[in-house]
């Protein structure tokens, strides 16, 4: 008895409010902003939470330090997900990289989409970010008044040109969107019973219907996704021309990394799940960020014209990272200030763990909660505060490799983000450029005062972003605004 109950004491559920019998706390995770219920228990039981939805146990991290030892050091029994059974089974036929449980077809996804990451390819990225950032400028200079329509066409623009080369088409974009809202939706915990009680899925087809809605959205997906790698692969074909994107690397790649058509069209695909709603969403947080702490702004613009030598007419580039330390800090504070994907995506365990005397199950859905750790005061004082001087060292010379060390925003270990780099140069052009273009006030209500937004005020998902974007966006000077313009005119767009 002594030794039972002394391994009792030894070893135990991390802890958590007390769940309700059978649905465990369905009622107590709120669907929206759960991060920030999160945090609020982590400040009452402690960083390691223990909760659960139906009979699946849940654990939440909100320490970094926690959430590197696990998904991190001991990755290797932490990097599968949660079994999804609408969206990853029967919406994306197990195939989709984002949900893939941790077996070999993973390790094949993320072999090839790592392939197409390689820094040696990255440079080959730059040219269309440093277009898609100029037509950013440009819509926003010429029609300011929609800036969240101009951010979300931007991050979809730079995934889809990315990834097929080319540019996207009105079509193409109805149609991505339309698929990615219907993933997002269906992906999100909660969303079907099925994914709570996995035994509804015993149930024949008459009872669910659910199963065939998911299929006929999996057709859909297979056949858009793949009629775009199809015409990558004709243009390689017929044209003889390499095309610097990738779907063009995964065709080379195919039958080295034995590939089906159906993996080619979904790894070029899941770029859009996890690219553009992320990228657009740091892009929106930075301009909410400008609206409530305009001297950073101002110094980051300083910074940028004494590095351009006080030249108008020349818009800042790539070469430049090394020479703005100070863009690059704000940079890294867009990122912890509001992370877009607050609550990471979730691990998932595979074996019996004990960490810091708790039991982690098997099959446990584990959360790094990312909102959490940027709100760590011990290492980030005054967490609340946009200050992008915390990121700043003496003689530090920023590179782009750089920008996503100090935070957490991209998750952890075997799963994070394949694209973190790619993904900070991409909002770094974009956040450079727009600093060196615009002056970003906020927006004035019908009394013509200015309304101040409030960061608490975002979107609940997967990601998350401000609701609204209150802000008027002015050309700093008419030389930028004509060198905007004849830029753009000078753009050759196929
Ligand atoms: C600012 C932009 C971005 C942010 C903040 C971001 C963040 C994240 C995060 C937090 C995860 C989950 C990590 C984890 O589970 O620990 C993730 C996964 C992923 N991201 Fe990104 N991401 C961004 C842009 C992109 C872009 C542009 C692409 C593609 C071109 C991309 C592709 C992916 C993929 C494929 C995964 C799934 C990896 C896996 O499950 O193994 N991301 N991202």
């Amino acid at each position: 008895v002594v030794l039972q109950s002394s391994k009792r004491t030894r070893t135990r559920r991390p802890p958590g409010p007390q769940p309700h019998p059978f649905i465990g706390h369905f009622f107590q995770i709120p669907r929206q902003k759960a991060w920030r219920y999160y945090e609020k228990l982590s400040g009452q039981y402690g960083p390691i939470l223990g909760l659960s939805l139906g009979f699946k146990d849940i654990v939440v991290l909100n320490d970094a330090n926690d959430a590197e030892e696990l998904l991190g050091r001991r990755s290797a029994n932490y990097s599968s997900r949660p079994p999804l059974i609408y969206a990853g089974k029967y919406q994306s036929n197990n195939k989709r990289l984002l949900l893939m449980m941790n077996d070999e077809n993973l390790k094949k996804q993320r072999n090839a989409f790592l392939q197409m990451l390689q820094p040696r390819v990255l440079g080959g990225y730059e040219p269309i970010q440093e277009t898609e950032s100029l037509i950013l400028l440009h819509s926003l200079l010429t029609n300011p008044s929609q800036p969240a329509f101009h951010t979300s066409r931007f991050s979809s623009a730079i995934v889809f040109a990315l990834t097929y080369g080319d540019r996207i088409s009105d079509d193409d974009i109805n149609g991505i969107m339309t698929i990615l809202f219907n993933f997002i939706r269906n992906a999100l915990p909660g969303a079907h019973l099925v994914d709570i009680f996995p035994v509804l899925d015993k149930l024949p087809d008459f009872l669910s219907p659910w199963r065939a809605e998911a299929l006929k959205n999996a057709r859909e997906e297979v056949k858009l996704f793949g009629r775009l790698v199809t015409d990558v692969k004709k243009k390689m074909e017929n044209l003889h021309i390499d095309i610097e994107c990738f779907a063009a690397r995964l065709w080379d790649q195919q039958a080295k990394l034995n590939l089906d058509f159906e993996d080619v069209a979904r790894i070029a695909g899941t770029s859009f799940g996890a690219g553009t709603d992320t990228t657009d969403a740091t892009v929106q947080w930075f301009l909410i960020a400008m609206v409530l702490y305009p001297h950073t702004l101002k110094k980051a613009q300083e910074e940028i014209d004494a590095a351009l030598g006080g030249d108008e007419e020349t818009i800042p580039s790539f070469s430049m990272i090394r020479q703005l330390p100070y863009c690059a800090a704000l940079v890294k504070e867009v990122f912890r200030w509001a992370p877009p994907a607050p609550a990471c995506f979730p691990h998932y365990s595979e074996a019996d763990d004990v960490y810091k005397g708790y039991v982690i199950k098997a099959n446990t859905t584990v959360i790094p909660c990312i909102w959490s750790m940027h709100r760590n005061e011990d290492e980030y004082p005054s967490p609340e505060q946009f200050l992008p001087e915390r990121f700043l060292r003496k003689d530090w010379v920023p590179t782009f490799e750089s920008l996503t060390e100090g935070h957490y925003t991209f998750g952890f270990g075997r799963r994070k983000c394949p694209a973190y780099n790619l993904a900070s140069k991409s909002v770094w052009i974009a956040l450079v450029r727009l600093i060196w273009a615009f002056d970003i006030i906020p927006a004035l209500d019908a009394n013509g005062v200015p309304i101040l937004p409030d960061p608490s005020d975002c979107t609940s998902g997967m990601s998350s972003r401000p609701v609204a974007l209150p802000v008027q966006i002015k050309p700093r000077s008419e030389k930028r605004a004509q060198l905007i313009k004849r830029l753009r005119d000078g753009l050759d767009l196929g």
